[in-house]
């Protein structure tokens, strides 16, 4: 046994894990599967390991992967939602047997493999299989994802359950909610998403309606009232559907309760008419049509018609053929309504999960023709079991050449051709009894079976008017009592009868089309339309793989924890269990071509992946051996590979499952740098073409700025060729432009005081006259704000400049130097105006000798620096004379006439300008300042006369000259 991949799938959901750990401890009792069962050809042991089980409410078992079911007759927990959970996608053996176990594994195979599947269950009346077909209906339900379209399908489908049960079941002897039909139903998933529950359908194969049990102690009709009038709301029926549909049944009956007695010919006659008012009133058929029904036969005969009455018990049978025509009829009509609300519309591929429960064997004390129907149903379901199973295991076996014992088992082939065989069978000798001429009755059916089949070993008569069938498997089929088998299969409704199909019930007039009534044609016989209803589902499911669930009944008298050994052993057998066990056991779980089983799990072996060349029978044999199967686990056969324990496929699957996520890691990655490799490319493009647009954008950005700088400088140019024209419409941009840059130049370049007369931008031409009036403007705004700016010692100091101007301006070379240096005020002193230190030249000799100008408003003195107090040196001045050079010699004439004076003063003063200006104020004797050109001649006191020579040179000096005279040499400013 390969033991290195022994995971469990499912139990990653830890809150289930409690749960399922009291699960497989509880489910240790006896054995699970029947094929780990040593002694496997024992009976006895396996009903011994039933018993067991059962004994602990333990009512599921398997064999292989066959589902046995035992009926425990109470309700047990192990349907919550929990329980549904657990089982979710868990393999198959990995949790105690239960429906769910199998109803998910039908499911996640249908998945993987992608086709048709169902699930057949089957079993006696009251086994347990309506119950088996609900709990795999509500496992789908819950399990699938929902949607609010879904949801609503859903409702509908698991409510059409009661509405089914409510009109097509009835209380049997054998099971108090016996289903009196067959029900196939298509649970479709949509194949892309996997896991969608669609839609059902339901494919009614006959309806039996027999027996006079009433009441029934298991069933609350008030809730059931409630829950049948919920239900068929969900599944679209409105209250006029309602009224009609409970009008009809309440006719059925009343119908029942029509009584006849028989007049004194032994004709029949009503008992009373009130029953017979109340089903025309129900039925909406006029009353006169309902009696004469009911009591007559129309016979035609070419244009008359004659009236013929029926006797009491032909009158009886005729009410109870129209109740049962009216009742069958109506639950066709509601199964139609049904499947209509469940139609899928939706036409994308579906897989599909058939679902059949079919009504179970019956063995009554004395069993009808409708025991013969089920039962031949149960007998065809029993052969496409065995075809399915053992028949075409064995021979899968032979033909791939697998070595293998065969086991025995009967074929009831030979019970289901001696029923309907062509031209032999038992319902061809049925019908062929109720077409003949003459009157055909049970007995001479029965004389006819003798006679045809007499010789038959399955088959033999006794003259109690019965028929016995024996199959080997089926005991069931046996015994049968011929009694009303004529009648049941004609089923003939007098013509007449028809005519209710003028009804104004909808249900009815529905049920009863008004062609049916004119059709001649003579109908087909009940057990003929059985048998076609039976060979299409065998159809049906023969095209799927199918999925087994057998029902096991307890005891006979529906008691809870009862085990009857003697009735579950009959079904056992009957049912074949044994003979499929030693099947198993001497077969193999698992086959697949070798085709497919590489190509699954080839990625679990180095050898065949990604890709196995060779043959692939070799390369399974590769993947085998490096999974570790052990010799006894698997055999080679012609085509394919046959693994015999279903626990060494689930560990392989493991394997793969982990090895599935490995490779979608892997591939995962491969995709991711796939992905990242094209989006880094994509990028890389997308830069470059956006790399090339934009450099295109650049390029026509730069073009377009050169052609607009051509056309300005074009434009420059012609303006500036016609800038002196008058204004056109070539250059008056220029001519702006000019005007413009001109006058932002000039605002930066503004001179900033009055006094600068030189700073001024050259105006272009055009720009001449504008450019004087500003600087007008500008000058005067410069002299208003100089103006405003000036203090009255300012003001005095101007004044007096100006006076300066008025005696030396163009008059005296140094002149414009002394302008801007300002006049100093300080030295006023309480009796000194202004004082300035002067050289006063001596005659003798022209000796410099420091002196102190003092200037007041009557005298001016020239006094010493240390006898400033002393008033030395008065000078009554007349005159002053400097020459026009740049040097700073005074010459103040005084008067020759006064004795106190000493002759002219020859000063030299380096407040030249200030010192004369001021001398010239106080002394009021601005006319008498003379600026002199070469010498000037001064007077000495007493008569003589001095001279003061000017010249320029490179030294400035004084000194006395060779001719006596004060020679005064300074630099000529003009020069500088
Ligand atoms: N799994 C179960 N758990 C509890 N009770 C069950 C179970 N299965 C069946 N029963 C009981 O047995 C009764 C009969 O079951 P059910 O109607 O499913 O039988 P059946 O095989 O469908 O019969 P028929 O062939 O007559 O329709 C149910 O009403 C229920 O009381």
């Amino acid at each position: 046994m390969v033991s290195f991949f022994n995971f469990q799938k499912g139990k990653k959901k830890l809150g289930l894990l409690d749960l399922e750990g009291a699960l497989t401890a509880r489910d240790r009792v006896g054995i699970q599967d029947f094929v780990l069962l040593d002694a496997h050809n024992s009976e006895t042991a396996f009903l011994d390991n039933l018993k067991k089980r059962f004994s602990e409410d333990l009512i599921y078992t398997y064999i292989g992967t066959l589902l046995i079911s035992v009926n425990p007759y109470k309700e047990l927990d192990m349907y919550s939602k929990k329980h549904m959970d657990l089982y979710m996608g868990v393999n198959f053996y990995e949790l105690p047997p239960h429906i769910y176990a199998l109803a998910d594994n039908a499911y996640h195979t249908m998945l993987t493999e992608a086709n048709n599947h169902f699930i057949l269950i089957s079993g006696e009346s009251g086994a347990g299989k309506t119950e088996a077909s609900k709990k795999i209906l509500q496992y789908y339900a819950v399990s699938c994802p929902s949607s609010a379209l879904l949801d609503t399908v859903r409702d509908r489908m698991l409510m059409s359950n009661p509405v089914l049960e409510a009109f097509g079941n009835a209380k049997t002897l054998k099971n108090d909610n016996s289903s009196r039909f067959g029900k196939y139903m298509d649970i479709q998933f949509d194949s892309q998403v996997g896991s969608l529950f669609l839609c059902h359908k339901f494919l009614m194969v006959s309806i039996f309606l027999q027996g006079e049990c009433s009441s029934v102690i298991s069933i609350n009709d008030k809730n059931d009232w409630k829950t049948v009038r919920n239900a068929l709301s969900v599944v679209h029926f409105d209250d006029t559907d309602m009224e009609h549909l409970f009008g009809v049944i309440a006719s059925v009956l009343h119908l029942g309760n029509v009584q006849f007695d028989g007049d004194t010919k032994g004709y029949a006659v009503l008992n009373s008419n009130a029953e017979l008012r109340w089903v025309s009133k129900l039925t909406g058929v006029h009353v006169q049509i309902l009696h004469e029904s009911l009591t007559y036969k129309r016979i035609e005969a070419r244009t008359d018609e004659v009236l013929c009455p029926f006797t009491v018990d032909h009158a009886i049978y005729v009410r109870d053929a129209l109740a049962k025509a009216i009742y069958g009829r109506t639950f066709t009509w509601l199964v139609n309504r049904i499947n209509e609300s469940l139609e899928n519309q939706d036409a994308s591929r579906k897989t599909v999960i058939g679902l059949l429960d079919i009504y179970g064997f019956e063995v009554f004390y004395v069993n009808s023709f409708e025991q013969f129907c089920i039962n031949y149903c149960n007998e065809k379901l029993q052969q496409l079991f065995i075809q399915l199973t053992l028949k075409a295991e064995q021979e899968e076996y032979e033909a791939e050449g697998i070595e293998w014992e065969p086991v025995q088992f009967f074929n009831n082939k030979i019970i289901c051709d001696l029923v309907e065989e062509k031209h032999r069978g038992i319902i061809s000798v049925l019908d062929e009894e109720c077409v003949r001429p003459g009157d055909a009755t049970d007995l001479t059916f029965l004389e006819k079976l003798e006679e045809k089949m007499g010789n038959h070993p399955h088959f033999v008569t006794r003259r109690v008017r019965s028929l016995s069938l024996m199959s080997k498997a089926l005991s069931p089929l046996s015994s049968l009592c011929s009694t009303g088998f004529i009648d049941k299969n004609n089923d003939l409704l007098y013509r007449h009868i028809k005519e209710v199909s003028g009804s104004k019930n909808s249900i009815i007039r529905q049920c009863f089309l008004s062609d049916e009534v004119d059709s001649r044609r003579r109908p087909e016989t009940v057990a003929t339309q059985f048998k076609n209803s039976l060979l299409g589902l065998t159809e049906i499911l023969m095209a799927k793989e199918a999925w087994y669930v057998r029902c096991l009944k307890s005891n006979d008298n529906k008691q809870s924890g009862k085990f009857d050994d003697v009735l579950v052993r009959h079904q056992v057998k009957y049912l074949g269990l044994m003979e499929h066990l030693r099947v198993r056991r001497a077969g193999f779980a698992y086959r697949r071509r070798y085709e497919e089983f590489l190509k699954r799990y080839k990625p679990l072996c180095p050898a065949t992946w990604p890709h196995w060349r060779g043959v692939p029978s070799e390369g399974v044999e590769k993947l085998v051996k490096h999974l570790g199967y052990q010799p006894d686990e698997y055999k080679m056969g012609r085509t394919k590979i046959f693994i015999r324990y279903a626990r060494t496929l689930f560990a392989t699957e493991d394997a793969y499952e982990i090895c599935k996520h490995e490779l979608a890691t892997r591939i995962q990655a491969k995709y991711k740098g796939y992905r990242a490799k094209g989006e880094f490319k994509k990028q890389k493009e997308a830069a470059t073409k956006i790399e090339t647009c934009w450099r295109g954008v650049q390029a026509r950005k730069e073009r377009e700025k050169r052609a607009w700088a051509v056309k300005v400088i074009k434009k420059f140019i012609k303006g500036y060729m016609t800038r002196g024209q008058a204004k056109t419409t070539d250059n008056s941009e220029y001519l702006a432009f000019v005007r413009q840059s001109y006058l932002n130049r000039l605002r930066d370049n503004l001179p900033k005081t009055v006094l600068d007369k030189t700073t001024w931008l050259t105006p272009p031409p055009v720009m001449t006259e504008t450019s004087a009036m500003l600087r007008q403007i500008h000058m005067r705004l410069m002299v208003r704000k100089y103006v405003r700016g000036i203090t009255p010692q300012k003001k005095a100091q101007m004044q007096l400049k100006i006076i300066t101007s008025a005696i030396f301006k163009g008059k005296k070379d140094s002149y414009p130097q002394s302008v801007a240096v300002p006049f100093v005020d300080t030295r006023i002193s309480q009796y000194i105006t202004y004082s300035v230190p002067v050289v006063k030249y001596d005659r003798n000799g022209f000796k410099p000798r420091p002196r102190q100008l003092i200037l007041t408003q009557s005298a001016v003195y020239l006094i010493e620096e240390a006898k400033i107090k002393q008033r030395v040196d008065y000078v009554s001045l007349t005159g002053v004379s400097v020459s026009n050079l740049g040097d700073t010699i005074m010459i103040l004439h005084v008067a020759n006439d006064d004795p106190k004076q000493k002759g002219d003063v020859v000063l030299q003063c380096d407040h030249l300008f200030e010192a004369v200006t001021k001398l010239s104020v106080l002394t009021k004797k601005q006319d008498a300042i003379k600026a002199v050109q070469g010498s000037i001649k001064f007077q000495f006191h007493g008569g003589k006369e001095g001279f003061v020579d000017f010249s320029t040179g490179q030294e400035p000096m004084v000194y006395k000259g060779k001719n006596g005279h004060l020679t005064v040499v300074s630099k000529d400013f003009r020069v500088i």
